[in-house]
């Protein structure tokens, strides 16, 4: 009888095949045509039950959604770099969501693992010395690059997928493999929770490669996420002759340089940390003319809930009085949210003891203090929680090129099949976890 190694040795070549082709041809999140019609191909092939889109995705609780034209030109674009037709039409209008089923028949929990699978807005570097370019499968798209590991989540969904279905007469209860968009900006894991694709599961898992873990250790429980809420922020004036008549104005770009340079001063907490950052400000028309026109992209970030939602509210606070100042409109629309969330204890223990036991790390570790990013998978660990369930966030180390959201981010890809391994054991094992309890 073949084991685990045997599957996952065997499945390498495959591993790095996948992770390249999503890595050359990366999407932006909402925008991730093309991957998915492949992933959701590849699952159907391997005999997965399959929901997908609207099935999977609460289109109103989806956030920063691209508007109509930019999805509409992307789609054309996936179907002309190879997203397959018969499945595209779920996916259509930013819908870009799968949820692969195995039911084994036999009684058990719902295990839940989910990866994401966007990239960011970034253009990749085209430096001679950075492997996907010498190796030819740097981003085709321009402003998408794969450089936070996403692409070698996918394919660690896949390769899971493809494992536990070659293991399934040893499997028992139900399998689900979540493939989640715009992870970035924290804006595609509120729709899934709302349209309930982890209402059933009892076990739960989501992963990330990297994030300055170094390379054969494992987070089992990685708890350091921060809260945050991501803003888009309008300001509208009137327009004036600059030098004739200035008064007849008003203001917008003084408004926003205004909300700016207040919004900074605004992350003070006796809690813990918090955070604001204006990212992006754009303002005016002309030089001789009074700005009637100010974007900014805003967002708060806290060590709770607690602490994020107060710096929310104050910085509304400073965007509505910065407006008043100027006697300008303003209008926010909120663009993404995460929450902070700390993992179930036994399940957390449950995955130190068996990575382990697995003997393919150098360090296992439960937490780890670590540089402050966010995760919306956040809000599948929570609802997970408060239906009784168990649920935790894994980490997997590995050697990087370069940082998270940098041009030359890439990782050793070896790290794909400790994690289809690691993650693999995880549903093997699973009654294990049952009997201890
Ligand atoms: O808020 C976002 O848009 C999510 C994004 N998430 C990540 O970058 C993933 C991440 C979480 N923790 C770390 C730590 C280091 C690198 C990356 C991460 C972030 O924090 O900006």
């Amino acid at each position: 009888m073949k084991t685990l190694s045997d599957h996952v040795s065997a499945l390498v070549p495959q591993l790095q095949a996948w992770r390249r082709d999503l890595h050359q041809f990366a999407e932006s999140g909402w925008l991730e045509f093309r991957t998915a019609t492949r992933v959701a191909e590849t699952l159907h092939r391997l005999g997965y039950q399959l929901k997908l889109g609207r099935e999977v995705i609460n289109a109103e609780a989806r956030m920063g959604l691209p508007d109509a034209e930019v999805l509409n030109a992307q789609e054309t674009r996936a179907l002309a770099q190879g997203a397959l037709p018969q499945w595209l039409p779920h996916f259509s209008g930013g819908f870009c969501g799968i949820v692969a089923t195995l039911e084994t028949g036999r009684p058990g929990p719902v295990m839940g693992f989910r990866v994401d699978m966007d990239a960011l807005d970034l253009n990749e570097s085209q430096a001679a010395d950075h492997l996907p370019v010498r190796e030819a499968f740097a981003s085709c798209n321009a402003g998408m690059m794969h450089a936070c590991g996403h692409d070698g989540h996918t394919a660690i969904g896949l390769g899971l997928a493809t494992v536990l279905k070659a293991m399934e007469d040893r499997l028992s209860g139900t399998i689900k493999i979540i493939f989640q968009p715009a992870e970035e900006g924290v804006r595609g894991a509120k729709s899934m929770v709302e349209a309930g694709v982890v209402d059933d599961v009892d076990l739960f898992t989501a992963i990330h490669l990297g994030t300055g873990v170094p390379a054969g250790e494992i987070v089992c429980g990685s708890d350091s996420f921060l809260a945050t809420t991501k803003l888009d922020v309008e300001f509208i004036g009137t327009a004036a002759h600059a030098g004739a008549r200035p008064e007849a104005g008003r203001n917008a770009l003084l408004a926003a340089a205004q909300a700016t340079l207040a919004l900074h001063g605004l992350t003070q907490h006796s809690g813990g940390v918090a955070r604001v950052n204006v990212g992006v400000l754009q303002a005016g028309s002309g030089r001789n003319v009074v700005a009637d026109h100010a974007l900014m992209k805003v967002e708060t970030r806290g060590a709770n809930n607690a602490i994020n939602d107060e710096v929310y509210q104050q910085a509304l606070r400073v965007i509505t009085g910065a407006a008043a100042m100027y006697g300008v409109e303003s209008q926010v629309k909120l663009m993404g949210a995460a929450r902070s969330c700390t993992p179930t204890q036994p399940w957390v223990e449950f995955i130190y003891q068996q990575a382990q036991q697995l003997g393919e790390f150098s360090s296992v570790l439960d937490r780890k203090e670590e540089s402050a990013g966010s995760e919306d998978a956040t809000y599948m660990l929570e609802r997970v929680k408060q239906r009784g369930g168990q649920a935790s966030y894994v980490i997997f180390g590995c050697e990087l090129a370069a940082g998270h959201h940098n041009a030359k981010f890439d990782f050793d890809e070896q790290v794909m099949a400790t994690a289809v391994k690691t993650l693999a054991t995880l549903a093997l094992n699973q009654a294990q976890f049952s009997v201890q309890r």
